[in-house]
């Protein structure tokens, strides 16, 4: 069977950031080398860019899964790892992201538009950017940040000026066959059009798009026959026009009856009462159509919709329905604000990375935030130095003073994280309280004169870590 494809499930895997190196600098007769561990590579991103070309969303659906490349591991001598191969995944014009819950992420209109979908993770520095005065060698290096992945449904709303409705075999990929170029498949039985046609029409000096979508029978809205899948098609179209078929075999229909149950499908679905209607009867190359036609015109016109006689066979009246439909398109296009949307970059919400927040919760402590978070990826749990390094980080960013507030002893269980993606510690706070105000032993600090080379040095480093912190949240893709 064929699958409607309009709709597919897509998980993406950014690349993770590779680990930074460890290495000490090693050369003969000289044994003290300084640390020359390089950074890691950033992990690929995993985007999604509109092509005009790209039509259908298939590839997705017999390929689900993707994943861009991982960034390198850092080496010896300084040596940076490469980072990771961002994968462009093209999608067709009028995609709609959602998450997994169907909230929309983004609306991807126009050719190039793009929308980061996995943010690649960041690499690890090396040993080499981690060294200070304070740590002249580090024995250790941060780990490569994974990447992000992502459930996602991808959806296709066809973004066409035109949209023709009706009954299937009613005619509508026979009449966008000879309105445009398209060459839709046509034959005798009903779905033939299992996902929407879509063809350009020029009419004098307005070219604009039509698309035909699946047949539509009663109880379309409450998904009988293709039923939604197909209906969200004609969400965007600023012009809908109903093909009715004046020469159907079926008894018990007529173009009226068949124009009030779509009428009443549509109603259903809802969000396309503004849209003007333009009523087509087709199939009248065939005289008992023509009589039937001539018939129901005064009824339709009645109603107020402008009704045009065609045969997409005989190629009867088209000429006057494209240059109607051009005349509505340019009159709904001069209404409407210009769409600006080519080549515009989507992200992800920036998350506040600045904070974080810590919560007394039954028996454990909880810290929250981007950075306590990210460190905790980053350090190899292995390395008494990089645990070190960890707690200066969180100590610095004033973790440890809030965990004092929140009332935190001392071997409290400390968790970092989420609850289904933490790291747990027993506290073992690095600075024991107003330890800072007591001087070196045997000193008072009455007497006391300011030791300017130690404070400079002390500076110096809180700055390089500052420099540190700065480097490794640089982000390429920020502006
Ligand atoms: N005689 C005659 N037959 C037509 C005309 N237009 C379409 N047909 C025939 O009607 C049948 C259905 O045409 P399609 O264009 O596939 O109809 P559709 O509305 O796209 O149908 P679905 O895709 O199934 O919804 C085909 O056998 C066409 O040849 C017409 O103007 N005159
Ligand atoms: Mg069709």
């Amino acid at each position: 069977m064929t699958t409607f494809v309009d709709r597919v499930e897509l998980h993406v895997a950014a690349g993770s950031g590779g680990h930074g190196c460890a290495s000490v600098h090693r050369e003969k007769f000289k044994p003290l080398g300084g640390p020359d561990g390089g950074n890691g590579g950033r992990g690929g991103d995993v985007t999604l860019v509109v092509d005009q070309s790209v039509t259908t969303l298939i590839d997705y659906h017999h390929h689900p899964h993707r994943k861009a490349t991982n960034g390198k591991p850092g080496e010896g001598g300084n040596r940076s790892g490469k980072d990771g191969t961002d994968l462009v995944l093209l999608v067709p014009d009028g995609t709609v992201v959602m998450d997994s819950r169907g909230n929309v992420l983004a609306d991807l209109v126009g050719h190039g538009t793009t929308f980061i979908a996995g943010q690649g993770g960041r690499g690890g520095l090396g040993n080499a950017a981690l060294a200070s005065a304070r740590r002249k060698a580090p024995g250790f290096a941060l780990l490569g940040v994974p990447g992000q992945s992502r459930d996602l449904v991808l959806e296709l709303k066809t973004v066409a000026d035109v949209a023709l409705v009706g009954y299937p075999s009613a005619g509508k990929s026979s009449l966008i066959s000879v309105l445009s170029a398209a060459k839709p498949k046509i034959a005798d039985y009903p779905f033939t059009t299992l996902v929407p046609n879509l063809g350009v029409v020029t009419a004098g000096s307005t070219v604009f798009t039509v698309a035909d979508v699946p047949g539509l029978i009663p109880g379309a809205s409450e998904g009988r026959g293709l039923g939604l899948e197909f209906l969200r098609h004609v969400e965007r179209c600023s012009v809908l026009v109903h093909v009715l078929d004046t020469a159907t075999l079926e008894s018990d229909r007529d173009p009226l009856s068949d124009l009030d149950i779509i009428e009443a499908e549509l109603r259903a679905y809802g969000g396309l009462e503004d849209r003007p209607r333009v009523v087509v009867l087709n199939k009248v190359d065939i005289p008992d159509g023509q009589d039937l036609a001539d018939m129901v015109r005064p009824d339709l016109e009645a109603r107020g919709y402008r009704v045009f006689e065609v045969s997409a066979v005989a190629h009867k009246g088209l000429n006057e329905l494209s240059y109607a439909l051009g005349g509505i398109v340019a009159e709904a296009r001069a209404a409407q604000p210009v769409q600006e949307a080519t080549r515009i970059v989507i992200r992800p919400k920036a998350v506040d990375d600045s904070g974080f927040t810590v919560t007394a919760e039954e028996g454990l402590y909880r810290v929250r935030g981007e950075k306590p978070e990210r460190w905790v990826r980053q350090t190899d749990f292995a390395n008494d130095e990089a645990v070190g390094y960890l707690a200066d980080r969180l100590a610095r960013l004033g973790v440890e003073e809030e965990l004092v507030k929140a009332g935190a002893r001392e071997g409290d269980e400390v968790v970092i994280g989420p609850e289904d993606d933490a790291v747990v510690f027993d506290w073992e706070p690095s600075v024991a309280a107003g330890a800072e105000m007591l001087g070196r032993r045997g000193e008072d600090h009455r007497f006391d004169t300011p030791r300017p080379a130690a404070q400079r040095r002390k500076d110096r480093d809180a700055e390089r870590d500052d420099a540190q912190e700065q480097f490794e949240g640089f982000d390429p893709f920020e502006s």
